[in-house]
């Protein structure tokens, strides 16, 4: 389980989150939303550990790993999407995915042929530069080379940002799929298309300005009304 309790973020001395708590079940989706720049990418860079808190705790199967690095919750099995799809650009698909391998907590070296089931074209064109693939081929790239390590929570920022219709409906697919899958993984989604979060998510957050001002299981039309709609 993956718990954050009253977590309080700043960059340089200005404080962007307040007394945040959240948690996410094994198995579970969890949605997180709310307009832009309410802090919902600093609460997945604090949960990864790109950034640190100024107070409150992450934790993560059963430890608190507020002070740990980011390379060790890769290894207890948190996977990060950020939002931007940050592949390398000048490495082939092939080599994208073998650094998703780095993050494993055992010592397997092969990439699972589930990765392309879920992503066919990764495997068509593995010796293509990431740089050279399209929005929406480059996020199916990020989302594989997370998918590679096996984690047992996966973040997703905002994984359906300006990315054509077919493959938003691919990402979902995947998503669906994990869910109905034995392993247990966990999601975390950043997603401001409410279509797309009722269809996947089991649980929503709703934040405005730093702060959770809504949770529940059910995302209600006047909370939509009242927090997300520009
Ligand atoms: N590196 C940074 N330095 C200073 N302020 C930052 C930095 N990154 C984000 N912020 C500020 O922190 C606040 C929260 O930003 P954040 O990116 O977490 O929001 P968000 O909800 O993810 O929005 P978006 O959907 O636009 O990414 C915003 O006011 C933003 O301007």
């Amino acid at each position: 389980m993956l718990k954050l309790s009253k977590l309080e973020v700043a960059y340089d001395g200005s404080t962007v989150i307040r007394d945040v708590s959240l948690t996410v079940e094994p198995g579970k989706v969890v949605c997180l939303m709310g307009r832009n720049g309410v802090g919902k990418s600093t609460i997945m860079k604090t949960i990864m550990g790109v950034l640190q808190p100024v107070n409150g705790t992450v934790s993560y199967s059963d430890e608190e790993v507020t002070k740990k690095n980011a390379s060790y919750r890769a290894r207890k099995g948190i996977g990060y999407v950020p939002q931007g799809r940050e592949i390398f650009p000048q490495l082939t698909i092939y080599e994208n995915l073998l650094l998703g391998l780095e993050a494993r907590s055992n010592s397997e070296e092969k990439i699972n042929e589930k990765i392309y089931e879920y992503f066919p074209v990764l495997k068509e064109m593995k010796d293509r530069r990431g740089g050279d693939l399209s929005g929406g081929q480059q996020q199916q790239l990020a989302i594989a080379r997370a998918l590679v390590a096996e984690p047992s929570c996966l973040l997703l920022d905002e994984p359906t940002e300006g990315i054509q219709p077919n493959i938003v409906s691919d990402i979902q697919e995947v998503i669906k799929d994990i869910k109905r899958s034995q392993v247990n993984t966990s999601i975390l989604l950043v997603e401001q298309s409410f279509d797309f979060a009722k269809s996947v998510a089991d649980y929503f957050y709703v934040m405005d300005k730093g702060r959770i001002v809504y949770e529940g299981e059910d995302l209600m039309e006047e909370k939509v009304s009242q927090y997300l709609s520009v």
